[in-house]
């Protein structure tokens, strides 16, 4: 059982020591990378995803449970300790969502049940209708996100989830990362989108691929993050009628733009 991971320091891209030393990130909480382009987020969750050992250019290690993960945890993919979503990520498979999912959780050792369960909950976060009888490879970028994210939560029981971007995906990201942290995951989020990163517990600040600082949320934003939310429902709502070819008329966005003057 995966109750925490530690993140020591190494070296950053000029070869100095990163500010940061050490980060410890437990079970059910969710940390955001956040830092400019080329800072070194994906760098630093490419780390954590081979459980590094000194042995990548930034010189970081990753302890498991206060210890270093032995080969065997690093090496076997039955192991599996990380799961990983990205922004570009498909289903190359020729299949349906149904199959796929059977498939999947037979590989796993997880009981069909699932399959039903983990359609349901993508159907939760995403507004296009996902069907077991659906092909993979027709699913769009949102229903895609939303499939993996189920699949990550309810048949993949790796217990760190690193998510990389998954801010365009149309996907409602912050009962994403809910139902990934809901079940007691350590989930790190690399992210440019403040709805994201103001609801993460912490955030890892990068700069010239070194961890700079870490900011820890503060109740005000989180209480800002759960109001972007809002516009962000609204938005994916919007989508929604645009795609399905409706007019977006009824709608009174003077509100929403007063309170934020
Ligand atoms: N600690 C480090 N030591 C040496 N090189 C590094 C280090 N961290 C990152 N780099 C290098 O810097 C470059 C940019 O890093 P990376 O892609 O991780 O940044 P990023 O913040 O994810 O960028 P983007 O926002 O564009 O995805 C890469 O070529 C990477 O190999």
């Amino acid at each position: 059982m995966i109750e925490k991971i530690t993140v020591i320091g190494g070296y950053d891209k000029f070869g100095e020591k990163e500010p940061v030393e050490r980060v410890e990130i437990k079970k059910g909480e969710i940390f955001g990378v956040v830092g400019p382009t080329g800072s070194g987020k994906s760098s630093l969750i490419g780390d954590i995803e081979q459980l590094a050992q000194m042995d990548t250019f930034s010189k970081r290690k990753i302890l498991v449970n206060d210890e270093e993960p032995s080969y065997e945890d690093r090496t076997n993919p039955r192991k599996k300790m990380v799961a990983q979503l990205s922004q570009n990520m498909n289903f190359l498979a020729d299949m349906t969502v149904g199959d796929f999912l059977s498939l999947h959780a037979k590989c796993r050792g997880a009981s069909e049940k699932c399959v039903d369960r983990v359609i349901e909950l993508a159907n939760t976060l995403t507004g296009e209708p996902i069907k077991k009888e659906h092909d993979l490879t027709i699913l769009s970028g949102g229903q895609s996100r939303a499939l993996m994210v189920a699949d990550v939560a309810i048949i993949s029981d790796s217990p760190i989830v690193l998510i990389d971007e998954i801010e365009n995906a149309g996907i409602r990201k912050h009962d994403a990362l809910n139902v990934l942290a809901g079940h007691g995951k350590i989930v790190l989020v690399v992210t440019h989108d403040p709805v994201l990163a103001l609801m993460t517990d912490k955030r890892i600040v990068m700069k010239h691929g070194g961890m700079q600082k870490i900011v820890t949320t503060t109740p005000q934003e989180k209480r800002i993050s759960r109001e972007l939310n809002k516009i962000d429902e609204l938005m994916l709502s919007l989508r929604e009628k645009v795609r399905r070819g409706e007019l977006v008329e009824d709608i009174d966005l003077s509100e929403i733009i007063n309170e934020s003057q």
